[in-house]
């Protein structure tokens, strides 16, 4: 417990140097940006907030689409109506920038309206960044159906009640007013510079405090979560100190958002690639297994016909194809002797002697009980009897001492080999290389014989 808690403050620590280190390295770039660049097109702040906005719609569909892909992580919801009510606020900031849309109105920017949409936006993100953890806490309980809809219906009617009333508290209505910026000064009013951005600061401090002690900054993704909250609250805490509507503060505090959101969307990817992965992992598991013998795993007898009869459609003299049929000799003797266990790892050390025998654009496959067939491409028949009485003296040459157990004491194969030159069916080649096979077994066993 004690190691636990230990760890656990050693990460919090880590998270905290972590944040202190990269806000620290952005304020300077940031400071050296606006050494080299005096004053900021007025066209800067309303592009950074249509890719924040964009940002931010792009992660609320995300958060939405994987909570719809197994419908159990309702905190990913939470997450997905905070950016979706995020960018359909920016859609009001960007409203109060009209310079970004005409030309020749370069100074009409409505600060006010700006800040309604900003402060609505940040009580929103906070509520639901809360909301969300406390939904993570749950994430083990079995929620019913309706706890769901229910859970999803609040946070969409508190989502909508925040952007009417963003609007209606805008000048686009007259019924609502909310003094923030004074338009003609540039100067903040009380209400904002004091009760407003203090309450969004403790908001994002209790929505941080949420997060790091239930998420306890597990994985990459609640590194995010709670990065941005503490961007947020290095924002409100710069636009408290700072004194104009449009001052230099404000595009500090984008890049910061800016930053976070990329390192959310890049979780998010490093999610979608990870999730590819593990896919393509998995399909390439079960492809392995729908084409290999689960004991020797050596391929299956299916794989080896389609093998073969794609091989034999391009076969010609000078291109022959060669099939080693071969048998143990007397294996029902290993079998009754020793028990089907050990029958079990004869097999398999059969199995891997013929693997290792054969090149790699070759098919080792195992057809039967203790039957075995080698498929070779451009192999004469010559070079295919060589191949498999090189199998035959290898396996021969085997004891119980060298083998460690495997095979508890010597065992012998029988093979038959025959080669195509012309066009034939897999069955009548297989069944050929067999015919061979079993005048190996009629003629003493322990031997390789060709076909014809
Ligand atoms: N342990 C084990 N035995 C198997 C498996 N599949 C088939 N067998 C056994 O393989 C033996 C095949 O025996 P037979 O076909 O009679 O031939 P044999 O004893 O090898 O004798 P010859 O082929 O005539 O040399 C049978 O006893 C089967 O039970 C398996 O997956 N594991």
């Amino acid at each position: 417990m004690l190691a636990i808690n230990h760890y656990i403050k050693n990460k919090y620590v880590q998270f905290f140097v972590g944040c202190f280190i990269v806000i620290g390295i952005l304020h300077s770039l940031f400071n050296e940006l606006v050494e080299k660049i005096p004053s900021f097109s007025p066209l800067l702040f309303p592009m950074l907030t249509i890719f924040l906005l964009v940002f931010h719609l792009f992660i609320a569909s995300f958060m939405a689409m994987k909570y719809w892909c197994d419908r159990m992580r309702l905190y990913l919801m939470a997450f997905s109506f905070a950016f979706a009510g995020s960018a359909l606020l920016m859609v009001g900031t960007l409203s109060s920038y009209p310079a970004w849309l005409d030309l020749y109105q370069f100074d009409v920017v409505n600060y006010n309206d700006a800040m309604i949409y900003f402060t609505f936006r940040h009580l929103l993100m906070a509520v639901l960044f809360i909301v969300s953890a406390v939904l993570f806490a749950l994430r083990n309980r079995s929620l019913s159906r309706t706890f769901h809809v229910a859970v999803i219906s609040g946070m969409f009617i508190f989502t909508a009640l925040i952007l009417i009333l963003a609007w209606l508290y805008s000048s686009n209505s007259p019924l609502l007013t909310l003094d923030l910026v004074d338009n003609e000064t540039r100067q903040y009013m009380l209400l904002w510079k004091k009760p407003t951005n203090i309450t969004l600061i403790a908001l994002w401090v209790i929505s941080l405090a949420t997060l790091m002690s239930i998420t306890r900054v597990r994985n990459l993704f609640w590194i995010g979560g709670n990065f941005l909250c503490i961007c947020y609250i290095a924002t409100l805490a710069m636009l408290f100190l700072g004194g104009h509507a449009e001052d230099l503060s404000w595009y500090r505090a984008r890049l910061f958002e800016a930053v976070a959101t990329l390192l959310i969307i890049f979780v998010l990817l490093y999610d979608v690639f990870n999730l590819y992965r593990e896919s393509h992992l998995k399909y390439q598991q079960s492809y392995q297994n729908s084409i290999r013998d689960p004991l020797t795993r050596l391929y299956n007898r299916s794989y080896f016909y389609d093998t073969l009869n794609h091989a034999l459609r391009t076969v010609k003299p000078t291109e022959p194809v060669s099939v080693i049929v071969s048998d143990l000799d007397r294996f029902k003797r290993i079998n009754d002797c020793y028990g089907h266990l050990q029958g079990d790892k004869v097999l398999q050390f059969v199995a891997q002697l013929l693997m290792d025998s054969v090149r790699p654009q070759d098919v080792a496959a195992r057809i039967g009980g203790e039957e075995f067939v080698l498929l070779l491409t451009h192999t004469p028949p010559e070079a295919a009897r060589q191949v498999a009485e090189r199998i035959r003296l290898k396996l021969s040459s085997f004891d119980k001492a060298s083998t460690d157990g495997q095979l508890p004491e010597p065992i012998t194969i029988s093979m038959g080999v025959f080669t195509a030159t012309s066009k034939i069916s897999a069955e009548e080649c297989v069944g050929c290389a067999d015919k061979a096979m079993y005048e190996a077994k009629e003629t003493g066993r322990n031997r390789v014989v060709v076909f014809g």
